[in-house]
């Protein structure tokens, strides 16, 4: 008998996706899934424990090895810049990072302040456009800061673009695209591969015929 995997899974908009994926590669997930508080789900008959974890921490849990493999998003991984493998673009929770504002903004001000959640891949962009700016970290609703006047541009998830639009901001350039991805702990690379080869395995053969 194999062991059991610990896969760390992103509460939140990419939990449902996820679950969704994993069944569609014959994973018999219970009913718990749909509706829960539990933070570990363990799934005997398929020898995996689910860890449900805030979409920012779950490279931290890999990294550290006591989940072998978990889901994250492209922004996570960038932001976080964790030691693990990115072994599968899951091709859920599609959407792309962008710098937005309001209307008419134009780069004059010295050391512009940029708002955004993701403040290490922000510093990254800018400092790539040999734009010197200074960062202020938000949990949320990002969009508020230039309305408030918080900062004069903010880095943020576009997905349908309705959010910038309610709120009067405009897109001034595209950084990345971003989907999630499944990620692996190096040590549980070794010493579980043929089990996570065959999740890998399982998860790819569904992932192309899955909407995104
Ligand atoms: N509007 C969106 N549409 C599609 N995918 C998105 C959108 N916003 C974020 N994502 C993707 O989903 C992941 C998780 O987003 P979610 O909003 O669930 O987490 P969070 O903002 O960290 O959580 P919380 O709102 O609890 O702080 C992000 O890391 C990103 O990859
Ligand atoms: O282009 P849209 O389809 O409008 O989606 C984009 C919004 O979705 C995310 O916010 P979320 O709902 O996670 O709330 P948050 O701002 O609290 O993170 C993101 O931060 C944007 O605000």
């Amino acid at each position: 008998m194999s062991e059991v995997l610990t896969v760390a899974m992103p509460k939140g908009r990419i939990f449902e996706e996820a679950v969704e994926l994993l069944r569609k590669a014959g994973y018999r997930l219970p009913e718990e899934f749909d509706d829960s508080r539990k933070l570990i789900i363990d799934v005997e008959e398929e020898n995996l424990r689910f860890i449900l974890a805030k979409p920012m921490d779950v490279p931290t849990y890999v990294e550290h090895g006591v989940a072998d493999i978990g889901v994250a998003g492209k922004d996570v991984m960038i932001e976080e810049e964790r030691d693990v493998y990115e072994v599968l673009d899951l091709k859920i929770s599609e959407c792309y990072l962008a710098v937005a504002g309001l209307p008419g903004y134009e780069k004059k001000d010295i050391n512009p302040k940029v708002a955004s959640k993701y403040p290490n891949l922000a510093a990254q962009y800018f400092k790539e456009q040999g734009e010197q700016v200074e960062m202020i970290k938000l949990n949320g609703s990002i969009e508020l800061a230039p309305l408030i006047g918080l900062a004069d541009r903010i880095v943020d998830i576009v997905s349908t673009g309705r959010t910038l639009k309610e709120n009067g901001l405009v897109e001034f350039e595209t950084i990345v695209p971003i989907t999630s991805r499944l990620i692996v702990n190096p040590v549980s690379y070794r010493m579980k591969d043929e089990q996570i080869d065959r999740m890998v395995e399982r998860l790819s053969g569904v992932v192309d015929g899955v909407e995104a």
